[in-house]
């Protein structure tokens, strides 16, 4: 029975590696998988999911209108896919989480999906609390703040360091943006 997976984290946590180690143990085995990453996420180039570690790999760019369903279907159909690996799993939209279950569910294809579960301000992404209340297994990555607790939130951050507490949802970026921290100092950083 093929099942829809979250596994999230802050930012800077090795979720990106994850989903590559996991991609690369299907294809060692001559298993075949589709990876899908979002379109606006470019910060190692449209279409790549990029590691902090420097390992890398092409996925289909997915925007808010495309139809995950009707692309691994397609693929699927040309010849089996074992697993779909989603990186960037934060910007899907609801409906489309709604498409990897149906995937998972009648097509019976693991769904492995890997992102961020809120935004700067703490608030879930759409697509992120689409996921917890929906998949079959969620899977906590962990990373630590500067303190040494679990690092939980990601404080967004200006050029000096400042905490960004105002502005839009979306904002690609990386370490000189945002800063994983633990809820006790994300709290006091945007207090
Ligand atoms: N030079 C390094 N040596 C060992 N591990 C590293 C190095 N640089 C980054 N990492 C690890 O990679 C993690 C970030 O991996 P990445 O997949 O880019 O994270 P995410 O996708 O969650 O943002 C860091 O938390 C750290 O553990
Ligand atoms: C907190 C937060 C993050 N983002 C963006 C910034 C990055 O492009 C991705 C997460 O990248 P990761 O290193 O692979 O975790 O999400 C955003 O748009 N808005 C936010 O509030
Ligand atoms: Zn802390």
């Amino acid at each position: 029975m093929a099942k829809l997976y979250f596994y999230y984290a802050s930012m800077n946590a090795g979720k990106s590696t994850t989903l590559l180690q996991a991609d690369f143990n299907y294809r060692e085995r001559g298993m075949r998988t589709l990876l899908f990453t979002a379109g606006i996420h470019d910060r190692g180039g449209k279409g790549v999911i990029d590691s902090r570690l420097g390992i890398s790999a092409t996925a289909v760019p997915f925007e808010e209108v495309t139809d995950l369903r009707r692309v691994a279907e397609d693929e699927h159909y040309k010849s089996p896919l074992a697993c779909i690996l989603v990186d960037e799993a934060q910007f899907l939209s609801p409906v489309q989480v709604r498409q990897l279950a149906h995937l998972a569910d009648e097509v019976g294809i693991p769904v492995l999906c890997y992102g961020l579960r809120t935004d700067f301000q703490g608030a879930l992404f759409p697509g992120s609390a689409e996921l917890l209340a929906l998949a079959d297994s969620l899977v906590e990555i962990k990373s630590v703040c500067e303190c040494g607790r679990k690092a939980t939130m990601n404080l967004r951050v200006d050029a000096e360091g400042n905490a960004v507490r105002q502005g839009e949802q979306r904002e690609v970026g990386g370490n000189e943006r945002y800063v994983a921290l633990c809820r006790r100092h994300f709290m006091q950083r945007t207090a």
